[in-house]
């Protein structure tokens, strides 16, 4: 028997979910890094073996504030859910009561609690994060450390428990829908949120203009930067340009990696007044 479903990856910013979605694939699906709110579009990672498909949908961090762009996020995590078969939460320390907000929407799903970074937490703070939880009614908790441990078959079969028999919807060798665009334009926001301070990646988006193979070995990447202000720019570009050329050379070097062939990376900024309070534009800039 096939077995195949989808399974939505939810959590407050930096619990661990793009760690999850690394360990579960083996691809750098899905950006990492130890600033909170990274995720922005749902990334879908595939696993495929002879018995089963698994289709991971990474959602944005949950978060309670009210902006706009943070709306647009808390919709796409509710759609996410009912599309899903399978809920995986993922928490990594007490203090969850968003949960609250999707109490009517995960009691009808088949829910499993992961809880991670468990090399950091004490048996009452794992407790106490199990009682928060009994709400939703989990089907299974799994304690761990997706760092430390590896609990990647202890995961799978919890999931393969609660899917049922269903069609291989994508081909074998397709680990991800998102085009190799998107991805590229994911490697360059992460190396701008490693480079530049707090809250500055959030004004900032990064859109793919051109992609032209050159030749076997040479792709031409044109990607622009945008952000909300003029001064944001500026911290951006950096003193005679060397932030940005700093940016440059270090997401070069992971595209480069990604798409195994040289790559020319040529970088623009450019200010988008307000984008992150324009809902069209934020839809247009964090689209696929
Ligand atoms: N100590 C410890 N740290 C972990 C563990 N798993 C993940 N981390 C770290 O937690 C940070 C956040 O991990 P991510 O995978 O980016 O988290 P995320 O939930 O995808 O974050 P956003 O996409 O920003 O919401 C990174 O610095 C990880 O290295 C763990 O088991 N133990």
């Amino acid at each position: 028997m096939f077995k195949s479903g989808y399974v939505a990856l939810i959590g407050k910013p930096n619990v661990g979910k793009s760690t999850f979605l690394n360990l579960m694939i083996g691809e750098k699906l899905s950006i990492v890094t130890n600033k909170p709110q990274t995720t922005r579009t749902p990334i879908k990672g595939i696993l495929t073996t002879d018995s089963y498909q698994i289709i991971f949908i990474d959602t944005p961090g949950i978060h309670e504030s009210q902006k706009k762009l943070n709306q647009v996020m808390l919709s796409s995590i509710k759609s996410t859910i009912e599309d899903a078969d399978v809920c995986l939460i993922i928490a990594d320390s007490p203090g969850n009561d968003y949960i609250k907000n999707y109490e009517d929407l995960l009691l009808k799903k088949n829910v499993i609690l992961l809880i991670n970074k468990a090399d950091k937490l004490t048996k009452e703070q794992i407790d106490s994060i199990k009682a928060e939880f009994l709400i939703i009614n989990p089907k299974k908790i799994i304690v761990t450390s997706l760092l430390r441990d590896n609990p990647k078959d202890e995961i799978l079969n919890a999931i393969l428990e609660e899917l049922k028999e269903g069609p291989q919807y994508y081909a074998e060798d397709e680990i991800s829908t998102h085009n190799v665009r998107f991805i590229v334009s994911e490697l360059i926001r992460e190396t701008l949120i490693e480079n530049l301070s707090e809250e500055l990646p959030y004004y900032v988006a990064v859109v793919i203009d051109e992609f032209k193979e050159r030749s076997e070995n040479l792709t031409y990447i044109k990607a622009i930067i945008y952000t909300e202000k003029d001064s944001q720019k500026a911290i951006v570009i950096g003193q005679n340009g060397s932030m940005l050329k700093k940016i440059g050379s270090s997401a070069r070097k992971k595209i480069e990696d990604f798409l195994g062939t040289k790559v020319y990376l040529d970088l623009w900024v450019k200010v988008k007044k307000g984008w992150t309070k324009n809902e069209k534009l934020i839809k247009e800039f964090l689209s696929e």
